[in-house]
Order: C-alpha cells, then structure tokens, then sequence
C-alpha cells in the first residue's frame, strides 16, 4: 500500500499498456518485475550460480524468451547498486535484444573488481530490461552534411571544467 504522504512516482499513473509475450524457460524464476511504479528497468534473474574472479566475465542465463511487438527494442542495463558495491556490470551495455529474437536473454556480466570476486546465487537480480521504442532509419548517403554548430567536434572536446 503505497505511502499517503509521499508523492507519486512520476509515471506511476501510466498503465503498463504494451503487453509481451514471454515463456519462461525456468518455470522456478518470476517474470521481469518492476521495483516501483514508474521504473523504467525490470529485473532480470540469474538462473544459475555463478562466482566471477575479478576481471571474469560469464554469459548468464535468465531463463525468459520474449517476443517484442514490431517497432520495440529491449536493453539489457547493468544494475547500480550491484556496480557501486562489487563492480558488476555488462560488457555489452546496454545489451539489444531485437524484436525477432526468440532465443533466450542472457546478459555478458564482467566483474571489474581488481581484487574481489562476486558470487552471485541463482534467483538473484543482475540486471535490468527496458522495453523502449525505435525508429528504423533510411541512410541516405549525400556528398556533405549540413553544417552544425558542434561540427566534427568530440571525445573531450568541450573539456572538463565549468563553462563560464
Ligand atoms: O545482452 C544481450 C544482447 C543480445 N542478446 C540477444 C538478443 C539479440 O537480438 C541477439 C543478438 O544480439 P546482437 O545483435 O547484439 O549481437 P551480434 O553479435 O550482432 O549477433 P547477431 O549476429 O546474432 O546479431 O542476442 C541477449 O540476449 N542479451
Ligand atoms: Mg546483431
């Protein structure tokens, strides 16, 4: 029951209307799962056990398979608190699962701890999906591009500092 006194999260009032199809090839895992309403990331399980040495990466199961409706895109995020606490993250970041893969998700987790390893136990949450809508782009070659004021412009280019 959520709190009277604290203000809604902000897309809370959304209905979840997009539906996806997902089998669960793990029948003993949930489904991906919102922490609070107006999340953008639903968590993903690990299925299986899994200890990474410090630097080790391992393609982890989820044990979900869905099928994203045409125009959708899926991104595998990496999950902060798992960062923060043991470096955990994807090495693919974020991972694409497009719209006509069946196959199961599974994530490219790299510890990047320089001296711990991470254990992480299945049912655990490692990282998170966010269903996002795409554009399909036409690319048009042309001789010269429109003038913009960044130009060519990047990597660093700005600098560090404060701007005046
Ligand atoms: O983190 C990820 C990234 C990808 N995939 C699945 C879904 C995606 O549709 C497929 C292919 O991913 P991607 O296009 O990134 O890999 P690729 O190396 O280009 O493989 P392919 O040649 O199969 O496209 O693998 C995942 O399950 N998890
Ligand atoms: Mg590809």
């Amino acid at each position: 029951m959520p709190d009277a006194h604290l203000t809604p999260d902000p897309g809370a009032h959304l209905e979840p209307d997009l539906e996806i199809a997902v089998v669960r090839l793990d029948p003993g895992l949930p489904l991906p799962s919102y922490a609070h309403p107006g999340d953008a990331g639903a968590d993903l399980h690990t299925t299986v056990d899994v200890t990474l040495a410090p630097g080790e990466r391992a393609l982890v199961p989820t044990g979900l398979s869905v099928a994203l409706p045409e125009g959708y895109v899926a991104l595998v995020h990496p999950r902060s608190g798992l960062a923060a606490r043991h470096g955990l993250s994807i090495v693919n970041t974020p991972g694409t699962v497009d719209a006509g893969y069946r196959g199961e998700i599974k994530v490219l987790l790299i510890n990047h701890d320089p001296v711990e390893a991470v254990t992480l136990s299945r049912g655990d949450r490692i990282a998170q999906l966010v269903v996002q809508r795409f554009e399909r782009a036409r690319f048009v070659e042309v001789g010269v591009l429109p003038e913009s004021v960044r130009g060519a412009g990047g990597y660093g280019s700005t600098g560090t500092g404060a701007r005046p």
